[in-house]
């Protein structure tokens, strides 16, 4: 990172050149016609170097590119010194600047192929035993509860990263899953989550995880401290938590402090962010859920991505092509949001796990310098699974006024091929229309064809469709541990990539804090109207129409 603004780089100003001449140009349409190879060299194989059956196909062909804007992109990856970045976060060096840690959740899934130098990072091997000891007791059944009874239910409390990862990694890997036990996770401060899913559990049976990396999230304490009352109204003894109560944290005294014995803790380091943590003790819930193997073949999904990121020359490197088509229409083409649109119902939690992973990251002002950004950065992140978006909000991303890029991800097979597979050609068959029809459209004068000589001009406009609209597709042979491992790593660089250009510190999250403070201030002043002190006239008349209904 050269601590410059992004704009003040030579790419930047090139690719604005670019853009400005070019901008109404760049057809999609004309690019395949003029070049039929279009779709062999925009489309990139990505093969694990360590497990050949773990491969990810991109096809980024249907983007608003030519290979010099991807040349001049690259250029601007190389000013950028993003190479020198990356080998600086697998070092192990504090890029964490503002909280003068190091990020590694590389040295989670390492498998001794990078020699990182920083504590802890030599305790991975023996959490990861610890993790697979405990997940195979649980699932063996030699685990037992208070009264002598297997676990069947466990129940996951901690948010954000400590709940979003294995809320999706969970329903992505189903198909792995040992179907006798049940997982719930629960994140929400709102009382009606936790009550919910107490309804569902028998306290002999039920084993709570309390996740929460600095152990005073006060959702996941409060929610903790509801699960430990609710268990202990029934099991009464309180030696008889220690069979039902495990906490994943770094925060030993918090957790000992709570009731949890250090035996039944299982440790990980502040040079593991919450949103990139699922890889670590954070990640128990997965290992229960799908077995210890199946979680290591995650881990290593990943850690062959993590290769070809270091390894791999720029415009090979799949994160770092993702990184800049972004970038450019972020930037350039002024797209204010990304969507990730998985053609597959296990990924229905995906795009729900990366904008906390997107937008924790980048979603920042002010550069690792101090200075204002004169760019935008983060974009926003959403999506939905296909084909349901289809049914929701694709008349907007088809023929709205907004440029909404989009990543269309699926399997080439499916765990479920019922009907001889033919649902999963309908799926598919929409997943390969959507992106030709966003990019290729349809004419006015294919409309009228259509709809006759006699159709209403009005009509016949509405029915254009301007196309033109750029997408990313991504493919894989089947949704596998080690491929769903690859394809979140794949979007971590990617991430990494984009902040690095920015010039901003993609592993802090400043912006989390102001809102808590003042919930913690204001949750002091609910019990009576006159102790509503020192907020502007809605804060106040807000609080004052709750009290008016408030009944403890
Ligand atoms: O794991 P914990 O420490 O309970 O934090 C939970 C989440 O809270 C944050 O908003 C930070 O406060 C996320 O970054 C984090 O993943």
């Amino acid at each position: 990172m050269s601590g410059r603004l992004a704009s003040e780089y030579s790419s930047w100003k090139k690719l604005q050149g670019i853009y400005d001449s070019q901008k109404s140009t760049l057809v999609l349409k004309d690019l395949f016609t003029q070049d039929p190879e279009r779709f062999a060299k925009f489309s990139k194989d990505y093969i694990s170097k360590d497990d050949p059956s773990t491969t990810l196909f991109l096809d980024y062909s249907k983007n608003l590119i030519t290979q010099e804007v991807i040349d001049t992109l690259l250029g601007l990856v190389r000013e950028a010194e993003v190479e020198s970045y990356r080998d600086k976060m697998f070092a192990g060096e504090h890029i964490n600047t503002s909280e003068d840690r190091a990020v590694l959740h590389v040295a989670l899934r390492n498998f001794n192929d990078f020699s990182i130098q920083e504590a802890g990072a030599d305790e991975v091997a023996g959490v990861l035993e610890h993790m697979k000891q405990f997940s195979n007791a649980v699932r063996s059944g030699e685990w037992k509860g208070y009264t002598g009874k297997n676990i069947t239910t466990i129940v996951n409390i901690g948010i954000g990263g400590s709940d979003l990862g294995p809320v999706m990694v969970t329903e992505a890997l189903k198909p792995y899953s040992k179907r006798d036990l049940t997982a719930h996770f629960v994140s929400n401060i709102d009382g009606t989550h936790i009550a919910e899913i107490l309804r569902l559990c028998d306290p002999e049976r039920t084993l709570f995880i309390i996740a929460s990396k600095t152990f005073t999230t006060q959702e996941t304490i409060t929610n903790a401290e509801s699960a430990r009352e609710w268990f202990l109204s029934s099991a009464g003894d309180k030696a008889h938590v220690a069979k039902h109560f495990v906490a994943l944290s770094t925060n030993t005294k918090a957790v000992t402090a709570f009731g949890i014995s250090s035996d039944n803790m299982f440790q990980f380091w502040d040079w593991v962010g919450g949103r990139y943590s699922l890889w670590s003790a954070i990640g128990l819930s997965i290992a229960l859920v799908i077995g210890y193997d199946n979680f290591e073949q995650l881990l290593k999904g990943a850690h062959g991505m993590d290769k070809h990121f270091k390894e791999t020359p720029l415009e090979n490197n799949l994160p770092v092509l993702l990184a800049i088509i972004g970038i450019w229409y972020n930037d350039f083409y002024g797209s204010q949001t990304h969507a990730l649109l998985p053609y597959d119902q296990y990924l229905h939690k995906f795009a729900d796990y990366f904008q906390q992973g997107d937008m924790e990251s980048n979603g920042k002002f002010i550069t690792k310098n101090g200075h204002r950004v004169n760019y935008e950065t983060g974009p926003i992140i959403w999506g939905a699974s296909g084909t349901n978006g289809q049914h929701s909000f694709y008349q907007l991303v088809h023929q709205g006024t907004k440029l909404i890029p989009a990543d269309f991800i699926a399997p080439a097979t499916t765990h479920n091929p019922i009907a001889h597979s033919k649902h999963h050609r309908i799926l598919l068959s929409n997943f390969f229309a959507q992106p030709e029809a966003l990019a290729f459209g349809k004419t006015e004068e294919e409309v009228r064809k259509e709809l006759g000589p006699n159709a209403s001009d009005t009509l016949v406009k509405s029915k254009v469709f301007e196309g033109n609209r750029p997408s990313n597709s991504i493919m894989f042979p089947l949704l596998t541990p080690s491929t769903l491992g690859a394809l979140i790593a794949l979007y971590e660089h990617k991430i990494f990539v984009q902040g690095v250009i920015w010039g901003i510190n993609s592993f802090d999250q400043m912006g989390v804090e102001l809102g808590k403070v003042l919930a913690k201030n204001i949750l002091a002043q609910l019990e009576k109207p006159e102790d509503v002190k020192g907020h502007d006239s809605s804060t106040t008349g807000l609080i004052h129409y709750y009290q008016k209904f408030r009944k403890e």
